[in-house]
């Protein structure tokens, strides 16, 4: 019999035009051999234009599928992407807790998604507190692009210094380590995302290519870099996993539709 791959559970909304949200994270998880696990939060009705609907599923159903995958298949590592609502959040907290996923046991890797590359909003205003007060002190590792770092700390991010300020004050919020990424620092020639557990910071430094089909880049090096942590990778280590992932995908990307096309997992599966 073939053993079982480790499992990694994505708590996240699914993009029907299949470029970010649920649908990129099981790409990447499978192209990096593990099997995949899902908590729908929510459907968007979404194209490479943008959101034009969202559905949430209940809170109490995104925290049953939660606490149904994790104590009969079991979870090496589970992600955050959109969470939609206070609501979801506040259920699925206590779902975390039963299991045993986040706050020093099985990783949990918080991606705090606020809106979508359009601008179209995924997470209620009002949730910022919950995800703030409950998600990060559970986090392993929490991943906001630049936007949702002035949403959560009020700090705009303008260079490398800002970068440093900003990856302090999100740790002073509680997860064991922060990734403040660098996408959205258009000015700066290179791509550089900067890790940070309290003590050291770590550059992960990488090209910045000239495309507008990077829909995903956020739930891809998400998963990734939880593949890593459920294979038993140390934070650094599954980052740096994760950061040569994403450049690779990005740089492979394709258009789709008339606007912005998906960042590609599929050169993983080549030869
Ligand atoms: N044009 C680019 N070229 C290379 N790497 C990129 C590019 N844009 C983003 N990245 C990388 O992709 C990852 C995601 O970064 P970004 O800051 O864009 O996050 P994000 O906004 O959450 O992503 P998205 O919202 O597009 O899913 C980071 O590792 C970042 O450095
Ligand atoms: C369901 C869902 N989850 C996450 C994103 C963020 O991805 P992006 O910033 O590339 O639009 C999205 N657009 N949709």
């Amino acid at each position: 019999m073939t053993e079982a791959p480790p499992r990694v559970l994505t708590i996240a909304g699914s993009d029907s035009g299949g470029g970010a949200g649920i649908q990129a994270d099981l790409r990447t998880l499978f192209a990096c051999g593990v099997h995949g696990c899902v908590a729908l939060t929510a459907v968007t009705v979404q194209n490479s234009l943008g959101v034009t609907g969202v559905s949430e599923i209940p809170a109490d159903v995104v925290a049953a599928q939660i606490v149904s995958v994790a104590e009969d298949i079991g979870v090496q590592a589970a992600k955050t992407g959109m969470l939609a609502s206070a609501q979801i959040i506040e259920a699925i907290t206590p779902a975390l807790d039963r299991v045993g996923i986040g706050a020093g046991k099985t990783p949990l890797v918080v991606d705090p998604v606020s809106a979508s590359m359009h601008g179209n909003p995924l997470l209620a205003d009002n949730a910022l507190d919950a995800l703030r007060g409950l998600l990060f002190p559970r986090a392993t590792l929490v991943t906001p692009n630049l936007d949702e770092v002035r949403l959560i700390t009020g700090i705009a991010v303008k260079d490398r210094e800002d970068q440093r300020v900003a990856a302090k004050a999100l740790h002073a919020m509680g997860p064991e380590w922060v990734l403040v990424k660098g996408g959205h620092m258009w000015d700066d020639p290179e791509c550089l995302d900067l890790l940070y557990d309290g003590q050291e910071f770590i550059e992960l430094p990488g090209p910045r290519y000239d495309t507008e089909h990077t829909h995903g880049s956020g739930d891809t090096l998400a998963s990734s870099i939880s593949s890593a942590l459920a294979r038993g990778a140390s934070v650094p280590e599954a980052v740096r996993f994760g950061k040569e992932f994403i450049v690779r995908s990005v740089a492979t990307a394709y258009p789709l539709g008339a606007g912005s096309g998906p960042v590609s997992p599929f050169w993983r599966l080549d030869g």
